[in-house]
């Protein structure tokens, strides 16, 4: 089946919409520069919320081991999604050192950005491609832009991956018929402004992701490395 992401949940009501709207994926984004920075503390308490409805996700760029140790004795995630400018040999030691899966989001803008990929087939368990962050940016994900989903039509897929980046309620159905992916992941297009999550919006989002899903022929097989 494939997976239904909601990035950059920070209150309860609408952590509870994307779990009651049946989001496969919740994350929490740990970067002080964010909107949607949570510390461990705020994420220890939305934590038990989840309890087993969804699996969560927790989101880092660069983050040193001292940060993610309390990361994730805070929020004792599912998963690490690795948003930085993280190596293979990082990718590999986080997963190493948590034992969890991880998720290594990779910018992308042309076809040529696809080969930063190929690093990661071996350490990661995940990509998630995300749109470049515009040169400047504060940010390297959550900027609400999409890119040319068409080039996915050259990514060696031995890797299951999300697609990100400028997603929302209206286009997620050309996203998931052009690039196939194994899920969808949004924070933007279901938001007011930057940080401020919208219940209507989320709920729109799932229902028309998952509608797409559901209409692909052939559908998305189960992937390999299916989470815990
Ligand atoms: O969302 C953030 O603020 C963020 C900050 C730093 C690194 C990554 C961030 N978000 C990553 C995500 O997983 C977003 O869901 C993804 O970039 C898509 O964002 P959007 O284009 O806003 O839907």
């Amino acid at each position: 089946m494939a997976l239904i992401k909601i990035c950059g949940l920070s209150t309860p009501e609408t952590l509870e919409a994307a779990l009651a709207a049946g989001a496969d994926m919740v994350g929490f984004v740990f970067f002080a520069k964010s909107p949607r920075h949570l510390t461990p503390e705020r994420a220890a308490a939305l934590a038990p919320r989840v309890a087993g409805r969804a699996r969560k996700i927790a989101l880092s760029v660069d983050a040193d081991d001292g940060a993610l140790d309390a990361i994730v004795e805070a929020l004792a995630p599912d998963a690490l999604q690795l948003h930085g400018r993280e190596s293979p040999e990082r990718v590999a030691a986080v997963k190493a050192r948590y034992r969890l899966p991880v998720f290594k989001a990779v910018g992308v803008s042309t076809r040529a950005d696809l080969q930063g990929t190929q690093a990661h087939r071996t350490g990661a368990d995940w990509l998630l491609l995300d749109a470049k962050p515009p040169k400047g940016s504060a940010l390297p994900g959550g900027n609400g832009l999409a890119f040319d989903w068409t080039v996915l039509g050259d990514l060696d897929r031995s890797l299951p991956f999300m697609l990100s980046g400028g997603l929302d309620a209206a286009n997620v159905a050309d996203a998931v018929r052009i690039g196939r992916p194994d899920g969808v992941d949004v924070s933007s297009g279901v938001e007011d402004r930057p940080g401020v999550k919208n219940p209507d919006r989320i709920r729109a989002f799932v229902a028309a992701a998952r509608a797409a899903f559901a209409r692909l022929q052939p559908p998305i097989p189960p992937p390999e490395t299916p989470l815990r």
